[in-house]
């Protein structure tokens, strides 16, 4: 098991023969198989149990009667009884039963302070008459003891109290409490380290005593997954037994030897086990889960059965190589398929339309009964492009003509705007289902949209943005394919994009169809309707009739009420000037070439990061999710894989700049020293008494000198992967790197924002908040986004860009939307005073409309288009 020379010493105590830890030995106890429950006993000892615990403590049974009988059939088996027997019970009068029928030395398990002294003792006056050892559990009137000061201190205050009455300390067995360590839950990161301490303190001040442990708790976020748990509980033991550890309950056969271990899982979890920083980076217990998928097919089942779907026919191989998104085999597969399929005639054409297809349509279903996701479906298509790219050419070579599939869909992220990770994740589905893409790809220009439509003979147009100004663009290309006299059906999907918001907006500028479609999940059954002969009309009569709808009951709604701007001014909400905060350590402008990505990965808030795969709930707790958690532990150990890479290989660089400048507010402005006027917009709906109608310029000081800050960061230098992964007809990892490439930009605007408040600005120098304090915004000070909510007009990054320093110097330039290149990108303005806070503009008025225009030196309607989405 381990290889250091005190293990010779260490004691296995075997713990199948418990009724609450072993299901099998339940049910033979509970069926009256006590020849067989016997042989449980015996198969622990052969396997190298030196004591073995037992436990009859059940509802249904008769405790006392049952550890009688069973130990007094254990006394008659020499070879069993040669090892000593510990009762294990929660009461008294079953371990009382047991000690009259052991002959050896007995050991009770257990006793402690849970009930006070008296009872303890009482206990332990009784065990010290049989002559019995007894396990003391770290457990006292207020609780088990879960850090290391509270397991020594009641270990040494029980110590004391048994030793003053007589006990022997030999036979004094302390049980620390080994706990489930890698939960994700922060106070349980020391629960390994704080055992192996005690052990340490307990023997150095509790002269002769032993301690034990129930080692399986250690491994317990890991259930399912034998070879890391079996890693898990060598790696503990190798530092548990060196600094005092005896015993532990344990399976005796299911312990690796440490130096067998696969080192990368050894280091992984000794970082957990020792609460320990990753040398690579990242958190001991992110890392360990994330390579913990990888060595769950480890076990000898798990490698028969990977072994044995290879010697299967190749049409039930394909099948299964796309069913499980397995890509090694794929293209030798493909190949047998294709000389199969020539060998009766047949044409390679036949291979996709074949076993391809009836792969992918086993996906299909499975996608859309919910029992998989969209990673796994991801991946599934990874491995049927490989297929598709390996017959291509002999496709060609018989200048056949390819198949369009179920129908052919253009899809384009609209003029001004870069994100596509939407619409590639649906284009993907989509291809999955039988349907062939063209993707136009980002920033693209109606009038190509509507060309490649023509030249495609498409059956449908895809349309996808995040930003809001890709709303307006996107009815611009509805009004071109008016103009144009197209009627093939428009989908519209991407994050702004809402149904409301494509009836009352986008399918009034088209006659065609136009469909708000924004999840992937749904994209298939929509572009499945439009293209079938007999379920179109019926189909599109309900989102006529729902658009309708809409229209009708916004009609009917009206719209909140607004008060005139001058109103709005007048109850804007004051802030305590004595709170302001001081001015900066470090005005001005500073610049990080390359802040250390390692860093930022530490800081990733994953749970968005599950949304973009269309997985829902929070980190960690997703991981353990009973429908989604396989999916997204798979996903997860691929992301933690690529980041691995993006360290070692140096793939991104992390560039950022922050600006710090004196200021003062004037009305709705924030007036920069160095003469920048930044205009904010306020909140112009009526407002219940007592609630103010808010603008960001209210958290700036308009009678003496104040400070804003801004900031925008970038991850740089994902592009020649992106081409490699394209070229490699890799989506997957296409996708996945575009999306944590948009984390570790969201974790740069944070730590970052720490170092500004913690050191450029300082004030918040005191400030100590753990990560997850960090992702929830537990701070002091806002950093608001251009484009959200509490500052929706885009068109305040140039000034923003412009003041850190330029395109140049910050490394990021901006589409005509003012969307940002790179696409993982982040800016915002800082405010430091306490009373700052989010909120929405949400509706204003001609009249702040107008006003703005002259405080942004625009026309009216200049102002207009920028001001789109909250004109409405
Ligand atoms: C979009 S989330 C990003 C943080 C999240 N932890 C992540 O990794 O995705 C939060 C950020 O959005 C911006 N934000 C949120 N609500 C806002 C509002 N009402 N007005 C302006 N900006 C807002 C702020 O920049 C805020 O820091």
């Amino acid at each position: 098991m381990t290889n250091s020379a005190s293990s010779a010493r260490f004691v296995n105590i075997g713990e199948r023969t418990n009724i609450t830890g072993s299901a099998r030995f339940k049910k033979l106890i509970l069926a009256d198989d006590y020849d067989a429950a016997v042989e449980v006993a015996r198969d622990q000892v052969d396997n190298g149990a030196q004591i073995i615990d037992v436990n009859m403590d059940e509802g249904l049974l008769d405790s006392e009667a049952a550890m009688t009988r069973f130990l007094l059939l254990v006394a008659a088996e020499p070879d069993i009884s040669r090892v000593p027997v510990m009762i294990d019970s929660s009461k008294w009068s079953v371990i009382e039963a047991g000690l009259k029928c052991v002959s050896g030395k007995p050991i009770v398990n257990s006793i402690s302070m849970k009930e006070g002294e008296a009872a303890f003792l009482d206990s332990a006056r009784k065990c010290m008459a049989y002559g019995a050892a007894v396990v003391v559990m770290a457990f006292d009137e207020s609780g088990q003891a879960d850090t290391r000061e509270r397991k020594v201190e009641i270990c040494q205050r029980a110590y004391k109290l048994l030793t003053g009455i007589g006990f022997p300390p030999e036979d004094i067995i302390f049980d620390p409490n080994i706990f489930a360590v890698a939960t994700g839950i922060d106070e349980h990161r020391r629960y390994g380290l704080d055992f192996i301490e005690a052990c340490r303190a307990i023997k150095a001040s509790c002269p002769h005593v032993h301690i034990s442990g129930g080692l399986s708790n250690l491994s317990f976020s890991f259930r399912g997954n034998e070879p890391v748990r079996r890693a898990m509980h060598s790696v503990f033991l190798y530092h548990a037994i060196p600094a005092g550890l005896d015993m532990a309950i344990v399976n005796a056969g299911q312990l690796d030897i440490y130096d067998e271990i696969d080192p990368e899982l050894r280091d992984a979890c000794e970082d957990v086990v020792l609460d320990r920083a990753p040398t690579n980076g990242g958190d001991a217990t992110e890392n360990l889960i994330a390579l913990a998928e990888r060595f769950r097919g480890t076990d000898a089942v798990a490698e028969k059965a990977a072994a044995e779907w290879r010697g299967w026919p190749v049409t039930e191989r394909l099948s299964h190589a796309l069913v499980k998104g397995l890509d090694a085999y794929i293209v030798d597969d493909t190949e047998e398929a294709r000389q199969a399929v020539a060998d009766n005639g047949g044409r390679p054409i036949h291979v996709i339309e074949g076993p391809l297809m009836d792969g992918m349509n086993i996906v299909g279903d499975l996608f859309g009964s919910g029992k998989m996701f969209l990673p796994q479906v991801v991946k599934s298509a990874r491995v049927m492009k490989k297929a598709v790219a390996h017959l291509l050419p002999y496709i060609e070579a018989e200048k056949d003509e390819t198949s369009r599939g179920k129908g052919r869909v253009v899809m384009a992220t609209v003029k001004g705007d870069v994100h596509d990770i939407g619409k590639n994740i649906v284009g993907v589905v989509l291809q999955c289902n039988g349907f062939e893409i063209v993707d136009l790809g980002v920033m693209v220009h109606a009038q190509t949209i509507l060309d490649a439509a023509r030249e495609h003979d498409a059956d449908m147009i895809g349309l996808s943005g995040l930003i809001t100004p890709s709303l307006d663009e996107m009815v611009t290309v509805a009004s071109e394919m008016e103009r144009g006299g197209f009627t093939m059906p428009l989908l519209i999907g991407g994050a702004t994009t809402s149904k409301v918001h494509t009836a009352l907006r986008v399918d009034p500028a088209y006659s065609g169809p136009v469909l708000h479609v924004n999840d992937a999940s749904r994209a298939v059954g929509v572009a499945t309707a439009l293209v079938s002969d007999t379920g179109r009309d019926a189909y599109l009569a309900t989102y006529v009739a729902e658009y309708e709808g809409l229209r009708v009951a916004r009609a009917r709604k009206g719209q909140s009420a607004l008060v005139p701007i001058a109103e709005a001014r007048a109850n804007g909400g004051p802030i305590d000037p004595r709170l302001a905060p001081p001015p900066p350590r470090a005005p001005g402008v500073h610049h990080f070439d390359a802040w250390p990505i390692a860093e930022l990965i530490e800081h990733i808030d994953w749970t968005p990061f599950f949304r973009s795969w269309e997985l829902a709930g929070n980190y960690p707790a997703i991981l353990q999710d009973p429908i989604v958690g396989a999916s997204a532990r798979s996903l997860f150990a691929d992301a933690r894989a690529m980041l691995t890479r993006i360290v070692e290989e140096d793939w991104l660089t992390a560039k950022g700049s922050v600006g710090l400048w004196a200021c003062r507010r004037d009305g709705d402005d924030v007036v920069l020293d160095n003469g920048t006027r930044l205009a904010f917009l306020r909140q112009q709906v009526k407002k219940r008494d007592g609630v103010p109608n808010r603008c960001l310029a209210d958290f700036i000081l308009a009678d003496r000198p104040d400070t804003i800050g801004g900031f925008a960061v970038g991850i740089h230098g994902a592009e020649p992967h992106l081409a490699r992964f394209k070229a490699d007809n890799d989506d997957y990892s296409d996708i996945l790197l575009k999306a944590l490439a948009d984390r570790l930009a969201e974790a740069f605007a944070e730590v970052l924002h720490a170092h500004v408040r913690t050191t450029l600005w300082g004030y918040g120098s005191t400030e100590r908040l753990s990560n997850q304090a960090l992702i929830h915004e537990d701070y002091r000070g806002i950093r608001p986004a251009p484009g959200y909510p509490a500052c929706p007009d885009h068109s305040l990054k140039p000034a923003l860009i412009d003041l850190l320093g330029g395109e140049d110097a910050t490394g990021i330039t901006l589409t005509e939307s003012f969307a940002m290149l790179p696409t993982s990108a982040v800016s915002g303005f800082y405010f430091g005073h306490p009373q700052a806070e989010y909120f929405g503009v949400a509706r204003i008025g001609p009249d702040q409309v107008a006003d703005y225009a002259v405080r942004r030196g625009v026309d009216i309607e200049q102002a207009e288009k920028w001001l789109r989405p909250n004109l409405d």
